[in-house]
């Protein structure tokens, strides 16, 4: 393709992206899947560049001010992620030189949005938050994300899964929390490996491994995953039950269960039952109410946890949509304590950086349910062999910030049912 048709066709897709009706990856999947004469490194390119405008839209739009040509063009010719000569067969000389200027201006004495380029009711939430680190974590959301593994303990170890990737190219390291886990720096195209083909690894990210193991889930037992969408947890369940026992995965949405079905199929796993449910008081429920040792309900939330992976959220969500999901996540986790037996173990837990999705949904069940005893989310890991586990845990919660342990954002709360 010539630089000037994928100039065209970045220009078409951001577009597209920025009026964020869609989740921006839905829109660059279905864009790509029209136009099948692109290759792997033209779809890098175009996706990159979306996402680095997406990323830091204000200060993008600022400099944009000045130039020449649409909107959108000056906003790719900011953030171009392709190479240097498709640019300059590109871009006329005096755009060039606009871009090398504009580039060298410092935003310092700028307001603080063209810095942190979030939406203002989210940098004040934030800011009240987290006070002096408020710009660690901007900083961090900024960056793209690392690609996290899980190896499956069912099939193989994790020094087993590192040697067999590192022989098909994919260097990794053993992440730092979790047991299971392996960082890997780029983006390697994992699904084409053997030792992913043979189930032996997953793509989840760190902060996802160590929720699944606040359940601290053992063999033989009844467990609920009452979120579980895709099933990245779900598998991680399965094979600590080491493929014994019963592990629902509930969800409302059929279209994500399907997607679990392979994974499943690559797993091992033959103690998952897949259910589609209705809405959180489904029979179902109510049918197995009192008969679980453990719930995971990894709750529908804002995601502003992943902004490294999905930069479109912040621009699509909005205090009105946190409201809706604020009043969804309470009747969901008293819905799912309900399928508790007594010395049950509910895990509830976020991608949300956000209090009032996290603390506030917490403290509130817990008070509604004296019958609901909270665990200290640190006493929980350091038993499951996760080391310096009172630095993951604020107010004995589960807290993990991209600034500070180089995972998503995410929440957890624990209690143990008397
Ligand atoms: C954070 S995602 C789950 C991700 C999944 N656990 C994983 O590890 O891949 C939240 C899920 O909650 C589901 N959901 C939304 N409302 C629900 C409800 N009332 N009951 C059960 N699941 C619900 C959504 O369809 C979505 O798949």
């Amino acid at each position: 393709m010539t630089p000037k048709a994928l100039f065209a066709l970045c220009d078409e897709l951001l577009h597209e992206v920025l009026r964020f009706t869609q989740p921006a990856d839905a829109v660059v999947s279905a864009f790509f899947r029209r136009q099948r004469a692109l290759g792997v490194r033209e779809r890098h390119t175009l996706a990159e560049t979306v996402y680095a405008v997406v990323r830091e839209r204000l200060r993008y739009q600022y400099l944009a001010k000045s130039g020449t040509g649409s909107l959108e063009r000056r906003l790719i010719l900011l953030a171009w992620q392709g190479s240097d000569s498709y640019m300059h067969a590109v871009a006329t000389p005096d755009e060039l030189k606009w871009v090398a200027t504009v580039k060298l201006l410092s935003l310092a004495k700028q307001p603080d949005n063209l810095r942190h380029n979030l939406p203002e009711w989210l940098a004040e939430a934030l800011k009240q938050e987290l006070g002096d680190q408020f710009w660690p974590l901007a900083e961090s959301l900024m960056k793209p994300a690392g690609l996290d593994l899980r190896a499956n303990l069912l099939k193989s170890r994790r020094d087993e899964v590192r040697a067999t990737l590192a022989e098909e190219g994919i260097a990794t390291e053993p992440t730092p929390f979790s047991p299971w886990g392996l960082r890997t720096t780029g983006k390697p195209t994992l699904n084409r490996t053997e030792t992913f083909t043979r189930g032996e690894v997953e793509v989840q990210d760190e902060g996802s491994q160590l929720l699944a193991l606040l359940t601290e889930a053992r063999r033989g037992e009844m467990v609920v995953d009452f979120c579980a969408g895709a099933g990245g947890k779900t598998l991680a369940l399965g094979a600590m039950m080491r493929n014994t026992g019963r592990l629902y995965a509930f969800d409302v949405s059929a279209h994500r269960l399907a997607a679990l079905k392979p994974r499943l199929a690559r797993s091992g796993l033959s103690n998952v039952y897949p259910a589609g449910i209705a809405h959180e008081r489904d029979d179902r429920i109510k049918r197995l109410g009192g008969k679980i040792d453990r719930v995971l309900v990894d709750a529908p939330c804002s995601g502003l946890g992943t902004l490294r992976r999905n930069p479109d959220l912040k621009w699509r969500q909005s205090p009105q949509s946190v409201a809706e999901l604020v009043a969804k996540q309470t009747a969901i986790l008293a819905s799912a304590s309900r399928l508790l037996k007594p010395g049950g173990r509910l895990v509830y837990a976020t991608c949300s950086l956000l209090k009032a999705e996290n603390e506030e949904i917490a403290a509130a069940f817990s008070a509604a349910h004296p019958d609901f005893e909270p665990l200290d989310a640190a006493e929980v890991l350091a038993r499951q062999n996760v080391p310096d586990a009172a630095t993951l845990t604020s107010n004995g919660y589960l807290r993990l910030w991209p600034h500070q342990h180089a995972t998503d954002g995410f929440f957890a709360a624990v209690w143990q049912r008397r």
